[in-house]
């Protein structure tokens, strides 16, 4: 008996939607064009990098900076001219994609490299009724799972993915793993050479955690020859030194690596339990010991290098701020990679942790997780091996597939049942759409709530907000808000309850503030129940408010555990 019944067949012959002709992408459009799917409509929208061209393998070198959909299109087309493939170089979160666009389609394949997008077809998917297979990898690592309404669960069941982030007194004073030391680098560099963060400050602390040390706060100030020891010019950040020494390396490096590591020895309670950094003194070393960015290099060679880094930098930094700019820092840049190799493994020495190669420090700073083409191919494989089964079978012959990058009972790629959607999902889960939100009202403005909270943070495309009562509108898809003004000037407070709705995702969440004026103009605080931050080193568990934090940063592409997703590809 054949597989390929004539309803399956059928099924062939009905529109496919392919979201995204990156790594996956291809291999994807590929095995859709080898299976025999004859009516694919694909969108991307971007160009192609000559980056792409080690796994995106329907491009070529003459393609780079011609729309990827675009060539994709023609390459399935020259595999067989019968194929129906149309295309859009666009984005899926444009207007062209609604509800109603999306009913035309019997699957919609997730192609995808980030949370935001991935998030919107999940709901558009979802609204529309239109079965979606989710897929990404990440180096060795690739999932894949089909997503039904009503039947499985959600791309958003298992919440957003957090950003890995580390207590800032960890980074501040006391760092144990290399990590630590290079995010502590990428802040100095913008408090160098970028646009300054009082956030990101990268001066001892002597908060949080040495709030019970009372060596350095309860001590009269220094005068005379106790100078030294007692609040090394702590008083002047790096980007102060720096400026008032026109970027002279010597005392940038005396800052950072000689008075703030003593102050930080003069917090002694930090230092009962731990190894003591140890001060280093500048000693005009040059970079002479530089080789294979593979290998590690001596400390004075990186005190070379620091010392050039700054040099090279301090003029960059001088010609852009003339004309009211600064510098962002780029893993591409070799000089801006050179300092930030340089002071993580020079902090890195100071507080007895191994030192690393460039290429280590890269990959870590850069939070690179490099893209596998055969991983790629497989989770292609994985994808038509689920569309074939949705058209057979539908729902109940699904399986959750997944590479975890290793082999379990001797398969690479091992599967699962789909799970059901999550009861307490705010998209599928039905029931109540309800979300416990805490900021500070007086300080977080309308813009903010709107950029960060709803598009960043709740991944919405073009919220409507309206406070519930006196029905105020504070924001409207249609209008700029007011830069200027607060969510206090709007009337929020504790307790106040907003009805978001989106009209494009079809979706309407009731928001529950709550005030909690700890919090800064940017924080806020989902208070679902849900994920959970470590309190900051130092702090006693039982008066730490153990509340999921989400700053305003964009999200990594985190990953991962058996069933969850995967935001790269
Ligand atoms: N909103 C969107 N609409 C349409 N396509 C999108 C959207 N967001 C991302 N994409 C596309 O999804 C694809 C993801 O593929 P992939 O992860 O291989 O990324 P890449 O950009 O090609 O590679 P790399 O990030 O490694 O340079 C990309 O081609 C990207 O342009
Ligand atoms: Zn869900």
């Amino acid at each position: 008996m054949t597989w390929k019944t004539d309803d399956f067949k059928e099924g062939l012959t009905k529109p496919v939607l392919v979201v995204g002709a990156g790594g996956i992408g291809c291999e994807l459009l590929k095995n859709l064009a080898q299976t025999g799917f004859t009516k694919i409509h694909v969108v991307d929208l971007d160009t192609i990098d000559i980056s792409n061209l080690n796994r995106q393998f329907l491009f070529r070198k003459e393609h780079v900076s011609k729309s990827k959909a675009e060539i994709a299109t023609a390459a399935v087309k020259a595999m067989n001219p019968k194929i129906d493939i149309t295309f859009d170089h666009g984005s899926v979160i444009s207007d062209k994609y609604d509800i109603n666009y999306l009913k035309q389609f019997v699957v919609v394949f997730n192609a995808l490299d980030n949370f935001a997008a991935r998030a919107h077809v999940n709901r558009i998917c979802l609204a529309a009724d239109v079965p979606l297979i989710e897929s990404g990898s990440a180096g060795y690592k690739g999932n894949v799972f089909t997503i039904i309404k009503g039947k499985t669960e959600c791309f958003e069941c298992l919440g957003k993915p957090q950003q890995k982030s580390f207590p800032n007194c960890t980074i501040r004073n006391t760092p144990s793993e290399f990590v630590h030391c290079v995010v502590w680098a990428k802040s100095v560099f913008n408090q160098l050479f970028g646009q300054v963060d009082p956030d990101e400050d990268v001066s001892p602390s002597a908060e949080d955690a040495d709030a019970e040390n009372k060596d350095v706060e309860d001590k009269p100030e220094a005068n005379g020859d106790e100078k030294a020891v007692e609040k090394p010019l702590l008083g002047k950040s790096v980007r102060e030194i720096a400026s008032q020494s026109g970027y002279d390396p010597q005392k940038v490096f005396h800052k950072l690596f000689s008075d703030d590591i003593t102050y930080l020895l003069t917090m002694t309670h930090l230092w009962k339990e731990r190894r003591p950094p140890r001060p280093l003194t500048w000693e005009g070393n040059s970079a002479a010991g530089a080789g294979n960015n593979n290998t590690v290099w001596p400390l004075q060679t990186w005190e070379g290098i620091f010392t050039n880094a700054v040099n090279e930098l301090g003029q960059r930094f001088a010609e852009v701020n003339a004309v009211g700019n600064v510098l962002d820092w780029d893993k591409d840049d070799e000089v801006a990679m050179n300092f930030v190799a340089a002071a993580s493994n020079i902090r890195a020495n100071i507080f007895n942790i191994p030192m690393k190669s460039v290429f280590d420090i890269k990959s870590m700073a850069g939070n690179i997780i490099p893209a596998i083409a055969t991983t790629n191919a497989m989770v292609a494989g994985m994808i038509v091996i689920e569309a074939i089964r949705l058209l057979r079978n539908g729902v109940d012959d699904l399986r959750a597939a997944y590479a975890a990058g290793k082999l379990i009972n001797n398969r690479l790629i091992s599967s699962s049942k789909v799970a059901p959607p999550n009861a307490k999902c705010f998209i599928c889960g039905g029931g109540n759409r309800e979300i416990h939100i805490a900021v500070n009202v007086e300080k977080m403005r309308v813009a903010t709530f709107q950029d960060v909270v709803l598009k960043k943070g709740l991944s919405f495309a073009e919220p409507d907000v309206v406070l519930i009562g006196p029905s105020t509108i504070i924001i409207s898809s249609e209008d700029d808000v007011d830069p200027t003004k607060t969510l206090h000037d709007f009337g929020l407070r504790s307790s106040s309850m907003l009805d978001c709705d989106d009209f494009k995702q079809d979706l309407t969440v009731k928001i529950i503030i709550e005030q909690d004026s700890s919090l800064d103009e940017k924080q806020y605080e989902i208070r679902d129940g849900a994920a959970k931050e470590e309190p900051m080193e130092g702090v006693a568990s039982s008066s730490a408010p153990r509340k999921r934090v989400a700053e305003a940063v964009e999200n990594g592409d985190g990953i991962l555990s058996k069933r969850s997703r995967i935001e790269a590809n």
